[in-house]
């Protein structure tokens, strides 16, 4: 089984002057060439690099490299010139980001803890390179427990039928506060509004292997089929319930012997560790949205 395991040094301890550059666009020769030779003139040494494209002519190019740069603060605005003189023609798109940079993480919840603690415990441990600035939960119940681990708590209840208010709430407190956002086990269907007001990518973990038993109550639904496997997938949310692009999966052996509480239980792990792996790779600028896919360099 993987553990989640900090793909780089320890989150909380990233070396100084490491950089990561995403770049991706319409697949051609050179690219690869163009970027090492940029990032090497600019001083720059490449510690790792991986690259994907799509097909062997007219695909899409993915490209992430790690390089180490003395004083990368101070020389990022040299280098970003560099990147859009050199990049620019070749029809890329690139973002740079220094690794000693946490993403900030707004965790939306419901009344179930597993995915909530163990997030905030594991960023505690420092296996995430995020920091979580709020958690915001359509209920009250894990108030007291998420303070605890010295994390602003907001109760923002969410009246069935109209949501906006609620979920305008929800904006106010999240827009321009936060990289992006984490359902953990969120239990509310978020609007096409919302999706597009918020402007940061959001995350979510459905307790079974997608494309099988979308929307509500799956271990339910696992059961009545008669499964040997369940499992857990983190995908990015879309206004398409349980369709968004996939980042992670995994699963775990059940039998006719488990009861629904025993799916739900076994599930639960299922869905900590994909969750973890995913926000993970997240944070670390390892994942390419690629239409309703991705591409993932963990
Ligand atoms: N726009 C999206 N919103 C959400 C997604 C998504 O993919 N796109 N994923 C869900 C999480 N989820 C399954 O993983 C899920 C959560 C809730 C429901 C649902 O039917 N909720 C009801 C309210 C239920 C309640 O009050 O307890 C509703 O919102 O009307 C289905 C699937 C998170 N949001």
């Amino acid at each position: 089984m993987t553990t989640v395991r900090p793909t780089e040094a320890s989150a909380a301890h990233q070396p100084a002057d490491r950089g990561r550059l995403m770049v991706h666009g319409a697949d051609r020769p050179g690219i690869v060439s163009a970027v090492s030779g940029l990032l090497t003139e600019q001083g720059a040494n490449i510690i790792s690099l991986d690259q994907h494209s799509t097909d062997h002519e007219g695909g899409r190019f993915f490209q992430r490299t790690e390089f180490h740069l003395p004083d990368l603060t101070v020389r990022r605005r040299d280098l970003e010139q560099a990147l859009d003189e050199t990049l620019q023609p070749l029809g890329m798109t690139w973002t740079l980001t220094e690794a000693q940079q946490r993403k900030r993480v707004a965790i939306f919840a419901s009344k179930m803890d597993h995915c909530l603690l163990d997030l905030l415990w594991r960023e505690r441990r420092g296996e995430l390179a995020m920091t979580t600035t709020m958690v915001v939960d359509n209920h009250p119940d894990l108030a007291e427990e998420v303070r605890g681990f010295g994390v602003p708590y907001f109760h923002v209840p969410v009246p069935k039928g109209d949501k906006s208010e609620a979920e305008q709430r929800q904006i106010d407190l999240v827009k321009d506060n936060v990289d992006f956002v984490i359902l953990a086990r969120y239990m509310q269907i978020l609007s096409s509004d919302f999706l597009e007001n918020v402007g940061v990518p959001v995350i979510n973990i459905h307790h079974s292997f997608l494309p099988a038993f979308m929307g509500a109550g799956p271990y339910f639904k696992a059961k009545e089929r008669g499964v040997k496997l369940i499992g857990a997938t983190a995908h990015y949310v879309t206004e398409d319930l349980d369709e968004g692009p996939i980042i992670e999966q995994d699963v775990a052996r059940v039998t006719h012997a488990d009861t629904v509480d025993d799916l739900t239980r076994t599930g639960a792990d299922v869905e900590r560790r994909v969750l973890a792996r995913a926000v993970a790779w997240h944070c670390e600028d390892r994942v390419f949205r690629d239409g309703n896919s991705t591409v993932v360099f963990a």
